[in-house]
């Protein structure tokens, strides 16, 4: 650990966002959000189209420039830093639409996840996998383009888990996914938590689905925080229910 720097208690922030701005060309799609990710929280974005869950996320995982305010994580400012060393300081994004790859098997689509490791217990982490997702297992030498999108959904959250991340982002989870399928990707996501301890922070349109799981919640509206609270809070809010609910 560095001198002088205290170490990272429970309460403070994994994740801290504070005034992003981030956008294409001119058009500033971010407009100064702030919000933080404690340790062994699940966090919801939630938002509708355009607002600006997915640029958020990208400016996180360091593919989206940032103009101005910063990311912070684990204590160190990674505002400028490369998203390699996102990936190496303990960050793993599941992207939207899962980005498997069709062709190799869906073993060396996990073990890809592992490639920033050169340490002993990746064949245990693998197990580890295939415990949460048996099915996964049954098929390990199959091309990972035969599994139907939520089998696709659960490889690449697999396959994000093999990077031993401090914090996994998700990309709209439940997107093209039946709705049993989402209860079962949301089911998975909060076993993650209470099994693996990891830290999850989320963006979705299914505002219900993702807000039933997550300890807290930001709503995201023309790239600005506009409210935050619980996920029973937020569930509950009469503007959160009217605008996203559809109640
Ligand atoms: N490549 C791009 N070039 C220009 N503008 C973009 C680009 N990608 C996104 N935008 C704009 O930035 C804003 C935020 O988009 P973003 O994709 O982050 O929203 P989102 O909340 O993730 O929406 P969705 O759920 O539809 O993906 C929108 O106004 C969008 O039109």
């Amino acid at each position: 650990m560095a001198p002088g720097r205290p170490p990272l208690r429970s309460d403070d922030p994994l994740l801290k966002i504070e005034g992003l701005r981030s956008g294409y060309g001119r058009i500033e799609a971010l407009h100064g959000v702030s919000l933080e990710v404690r340790p062994g929280e699940v966090v919801a974005l939630v938002g509708g189209n355009g607002a600006g869950k997915t640029t958020l996320l990208r400016a996180i995982s360091g593919v989206q420039p940032v103009t101005a305010g910063g990311v912070r994580f684990s204590g160190t400012d990674l505002t400028r830093a490369s998203a390699h060393a996102r990936v190496k300081a303990g960050i793993a994004q599941v992207p939207e639409g899962r980005q498997i790859f069709s062709p190799l098997s869906i073993e060396d689509n996990l073990r890809l996840g592992a490639y920033l490791r050169k340490d002993a217990e990746i064949a245990a982490d693998l197990e580890r996998v295939y415990d949460l997702f048996p099915v996964l297992k049954e098929r390990r030498r199959n091309p990972a383009g035969g599994l139907s999108g939520g089998q696709q959904q659960m490889l690449a959250i697999g396959r994000a888990m093999m990077s031993r991340p401090k914090l996994l982002l998700l990309d709209e989870p439940s997107m093209g996914l039946a709705p049993v399928l989402v209860d079962q990707v949301f089911a998975i996501i909060a076993r993650l938590r209470e099994e693996e301890a990891v830290t999850v922070f989320l963006v979705e349109q299914n505002a219900f689905a993702a807000l039933s799981i997550a300890d807290r919640g930001y709503v995201i509206e023309t790239g600005e925080i506009a409210m935050t609270g619980s996920g029973r809070e937020l569930l509950t809010d009469e503007r959160v229910r009217e605008a996203y609910l559809g109640v």
